[in-house]
């Protein structure tokens, strides 16, 4: 027999709860982070070149994952510097480190997208003016 109290292999309402807290979070990174803005608003640009340059459906998965990862990245900085803020108060080499290790991995990804964007979106508008 099932136990009363035994959680259903889904809950609708935590389900709802952990939507809820997880689009919390990216609005507070949309609202203080300017990098999290300026890479949500060129990944729209780019949904919306792709779209008018009938870029096929593979390669829009491609820039969607390449996309998707740069904001995933981002809001894990936001987090990392919030948690390094927590623990450490005053300037310290290692709370330097932790943050500037983890801005290069944004860093890296969003120029590893843009060479992404480049190589799948330039041959596309060049053949549209030649
Ligand atoms: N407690 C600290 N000790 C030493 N250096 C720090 C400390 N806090 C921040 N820094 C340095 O200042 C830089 C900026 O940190 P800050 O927390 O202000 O991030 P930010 O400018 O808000 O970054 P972003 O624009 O990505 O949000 C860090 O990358 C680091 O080099």
């Amino acid at each position: 027999m099932e136990s009363k109290n035994r959680p259903g292999y889904i809950s609708w309402s935590r389900l709802k709860k952990s939507f809820h807290y997880a689009s919390a979070g990216i609005i507070f990174a949309w609202k203080n982070e300017q990098n999290f803005r300026i890479h949500l608003t060129a990944a729209i640009l780019v949904f919306i070149a792709a779209q008018l340059l009938n870029v096929p459906p593979v390669e829009q998965a491609v820039l969607a994952v390449a996309i998707g990862a740069v904001l995933c990245l981002e809001l894990l900085n936001t987090s990392i510097e919030h948690i390094t803020d927590f623990i450490i108060q005053t300037y310290d080499e290692r709370a330097k480190i932790i943050k500037d290790t983890a801005a290069g991995a944004v860093l890296v990804f969003s120029l590893t997208a843009a060479i992404v964007g480049i190589i799948i979106l330039l041959p596309k508008f060049i053949h549209i003016f030649y």
